[in-house]
């Protein structure tokens, strides 16, 4: 079953410019699916789409089935949640509590209920201490975090993410990944855009490349392996499979490429 089917899609700016061109994309429910393409490829402004934050110009975009149109937009808001690249968009109310708390409220759960969602959301980031403070008074991580638990709080089956490894530290990084896993496990659509090559190879399993608003290439991540594909998106091809080039292995993380190598030499050595 498809969580997100395109047709179609068209989109420009004011100006005239054309973000998006005749994007066609089916992401199927339970995806771990990456949005790649250089700056300006149009990343943003097609998740912008995924929530109705922009709705097509011309073209359609399906969310299990439902037609995103103006007359739908909350029933799609609970089933889609965007975090985007710059927390201050999202950040508002004058301590994180209240932030978190604002979709869960705004859905018209009880105060108990919303309680229990912020309290859930702000412990699966790891802010738990910091839920009286001003969003304001927060570090960059620290406001990505409070804005990650916001959308989390209102427990969508979808969740995208706009450069979520940004600005994060490797500790937060891990975090974060361990945060997809479990939605992944749970059964939750995850759609990330990444200029990260490498966290985007280990962690997806479908993705697509943009390239001027229009799509160059999708299907399975053993796309970022071309080289010459990742050079005419202007992308660096990624890490592993730049090692591996000449090999008959394919390890997808450093862990699987450790256990080769361990396994090669244990056997050369034998
Ligand atoms: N408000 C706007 N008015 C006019 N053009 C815009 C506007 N916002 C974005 N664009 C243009 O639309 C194109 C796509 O922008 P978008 O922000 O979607 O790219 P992106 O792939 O997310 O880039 P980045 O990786 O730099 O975040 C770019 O050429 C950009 O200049």
């Amino acid at each position: 079953m498809d969580a997100i089917t395109i047709k179609n899609l068209n989109y420009a700016y004011p100006n005239g410019h054309y973000a998006l061109k005749d994007i066609n994309l089916n992401i199927k429910k339970g995806a771990r699916f990456v949005i790649l393409g250089s700056n300006g490829s149009g990343k943003s402004t097609l998740l912008h789409h995924l929530n109705g934050l922009i709705l097509p110009q011309s073209g359609t975009i399906e969310v299990f089935n439902q037609h995103i149109n103006k007359k739908n937009l909350k029933a799609i808001r609970k089933k889609v949640g965007v975090v985007f690249d710059t927390p201050d968009d999202q950040l508002f109310a004058t301590s994180v509590y209240d932030d978190i708390a604002f979709g869960p409220r705004n859905l018209g759960l009880s105060e108990p209920l919303v309680n229990e969602a912020v309290e859930k959301a702000l412990k699966a980031v790891d802010i738990v201490k910091l839920k009286n403070q001003s969003p304001y008074a927060l570090s960059l991580g620290q406001k990505k975090k409070a804005s990650i638990a916001g959308v989390l709080a209102m427990n969508p089956d979808i969740l995208v993410f706009d450069e979520p490894f940004s600005g994060l530290d490797h500790g937060s990084i891990e975090y974060l990944l361990t945060i997809f896993n479990e939605l992944s496990h749970k059964g939750c659509t995850l759609i990330i855009t990444t200029h990260n090559v490498d966290l985007a190879y280990s962690w997806g399993n479908e993705c697509v490349l943009l390239k001027d608003g229009e799509i160059l290439e999708q299907g399975s991540m053993h796309l970022l392996e071309d080289s010459q594909l990742m050079t005419s998106s202007h992308l660096r091809t990624n890490i592993l499979a730049t090692l591996f080039e000449e090999t008959p292995f394919n390890p997808r993380t450093i862990d699987d490429a450790k256990a080769l190598l361990k396994k090669y030499m244990y056997t050369e050595r034998n």
